[in-house]
C-alpha cells in the first residue's frame, strides 16, 4: 500500500504557506499534518483563508520542534531569512528532512551570506551540507538530500534563463544584463508601505540596482554553470500585479554561435517538465504561467546580431517558491516530479 507523507509548514500564514497550502491540498501523497503561525495559532486556517474552506481542516499552532518533529516527515520552512537558520538545524537533528524557502541556506559561501544578509550565520555547518534546490540542475543530490535550499524566485527566473547559454559557452562572460520585474507577493504578506495598494499599483519602479541580495545567489548559480566566475548586472522592479516575474535577460553571443540557439534551449529543457521552450520569437506574459509550477522561455536574436535576449516568466509563488518546493518534496521522497503541481495556469 502506498503511504502518505506528512508535512508540516513553518511559517504557514505567509504568502509562500497558503501558496504551499492550495498546493498541497491537491497532492495525491502528501497530506499537511502541521502548520503554524504565532499570531493566529488557535485559528482555523480556512477562517484566514476562507480560499481553503473545505480543503484545509487544520487550526494555525505555535512553532514548537517537538510537534513538527513527531507529526511530520518533512518540513517546508516559510519564515523570513535570519529566522530559518535558528529553527532548520534542531529539525534536521531529530530527521526530519526540510525545504527552506529563505534565503539562509541558499548562499554555500558564509562570508558571501554573511556580506549580503547582514547576519552572522547561526548554522554554518548546515550551510555546507544543503542541497541548492534548482532542479533543472541539481536533480540527484535533491533526491538524497537532509536539507534543500529552495531557490529564490528571481534567481529562479534569471538562472533558467541563462544556464544552456553559460553550459555550452556561446556567450561572452562580460556584460550579462538580467532587468526583472516583480509583482508585489513577492514582498510577503506582511504589512509594508511600498506595497500598500496606493502606492505599488499603477505605478512601476526599479530598487536594488546597487546590489540587491539575490545577485550573490544568482551568481554564484551561474559561475557553477560556466565553471568559472560571473559577473552580472541585475535590476529588480515592482511592478503593478500581484503574482508573477518577468525577467529579460541579455548577454553577448561569441562569434556565430547564435544559429543553433532555440535548438541548444530545446535540448537543454528537453527532460524538464516545468520548463517550456516557446517557438523562436516568442513573448510569453507572467499570465500565461500563473498559479503554474512553469518557467516559459523564448529566445530572441534581434536582426540576427550578437545581441541574445531571454525573456523568462515564472509566478513567483509558484515556480519561485511553493511550486517548486513541492518539486524538491517529489524528488527527495521518489514521487512522481510533477505530483501535486500537473494543474494548467490561470487564463484570465
Ligand atoms: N513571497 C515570495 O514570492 C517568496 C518568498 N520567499 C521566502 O519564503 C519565506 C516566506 O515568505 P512569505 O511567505 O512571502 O513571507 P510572509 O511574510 O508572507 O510570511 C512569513 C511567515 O513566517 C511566520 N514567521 C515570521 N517570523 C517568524 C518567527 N520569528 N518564528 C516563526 N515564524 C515566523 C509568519 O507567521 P507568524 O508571524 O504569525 O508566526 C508567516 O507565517 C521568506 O523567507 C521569503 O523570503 C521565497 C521565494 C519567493
Ligand atoms: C517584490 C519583492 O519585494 N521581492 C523580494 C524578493 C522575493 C523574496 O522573497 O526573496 P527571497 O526568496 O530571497 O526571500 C525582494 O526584492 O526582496
Amino acid at each position: 500500500m502506498e503511504t502518505t507523507l506528512r508535512v508540516g509548514i513553518l511559517g504557514g500564514s505567509g504568502y509562500t504557506g497558503v501558496e504551499l497550502l492550495r498546493i498541497l491540498a491537491g497532492h495525491p501523497r502528501a497530506e499537511v499534518t502541521v502548520v503554524t503561525s504565532r499570531q493566529a495559532a488557535g485559528q482555523p486556517v480556512a477562517d484566514m483563508f476562507p480560499s481553503l474552506r473545505g480543503w484545509v481542516d487544520l487550526e494555525f499552532e505555535e512553532p514548537d520542534t517537538d510537534r513538527l518533529a513527531e507529526g511530520c516527515d518533512l518540513v517546508f520552512c516559510g519564515v523570513p531569512h535570519g529566522v530559518a537558520m535558528h529553527q532548520v538545524p534542531a529539525l534536521l537533528d531529530r530527521g526530519v528532512r526540510v525545504v527552506d524557502l529563505s534565503a539562509d541556506f541558499r548562499i554555500a559561501d558564509r562570508a558571501v551570506y554573511e556580506e549580503w544578509y547582514k547576519e552572522t550565520h547561526a548554522a554554518p555547518a548546515w550551510l555546507e551540507r544543503a542541497v541548492y534546490g534548482l532542479p533543472e540542475v541539481n536533480t540527484p543530490a535533491i533526491r538524497d538530500a537532509a536539507l534543500v535550499a529552495n531557490p529564490g524566485c528571481y534567481p529562479t527566473a534569471v538562472q533558467l534563463a541563462f544556464l544552456p547559454l553559460l553550459e555550452a559557452g556561446v556567450i561572452s562572460r562580460e556584460g550579462m544584463i538580467a532587468d526583472a520585474k516583480s509583482g508585489a507577493s513577492g514582498g510577503g504578506r506582511e504589512a509594508k508601505t511600498h506595497l500598500l495598494l496606493a502606492e505599488a499599483s499603477d505605478s512601476m519602479s526599479a530598487y536594488g540596482v546597487a546590489g540587491h541580495r539575490h545577485l550573490p545567489e544568482i551568481e554564484q548559480g551561474l559561475s557553477r554553470a560556466a565553471g568559472e566566475s560571473v559577473a552580472l548586472t541585475f535590476v529588480p522592479h515592482l511592478a503593478p500585479m500581484i503574482r508573477g516575474i518577468h525577467a529579460d535577460c541579455y548577454a553577448l553571443l561569441d562569434g556565430e554561435a547564435g544559429a543553433g540557439l532555440q535548438d541548444l534551449f530545446e535540448a537543454r529543457f528537453g527532460g524538464s517538465p516545468f520548463v517550456d521552450v516557446m517557438p523562436e520569437g516568442s513573448h510569453p506574459g507572467t499570465r500565461s504561467v500563473r498559479g503554474s509550477n512553469f518557467c516559459r522561455l523564448a529566445v530572441h536574436r534581434p536582426r540576427g546580431g550578437r545581441q541574445v535576449v531571454v525573456l523568462s516568466v515564472i509566478d513567483n509563488l509558484v515556480k519561485g517558491a511553493a511550486g517548486q518546493a513541492v518539486q524538491n518534496m517529489n524528488l527527495m521522497f521518489g514521487l512522481p516530479e510533477e505530483a501535486g503541481l500537473d494543474t494548467p495556469p490561470m487564463q484570465p
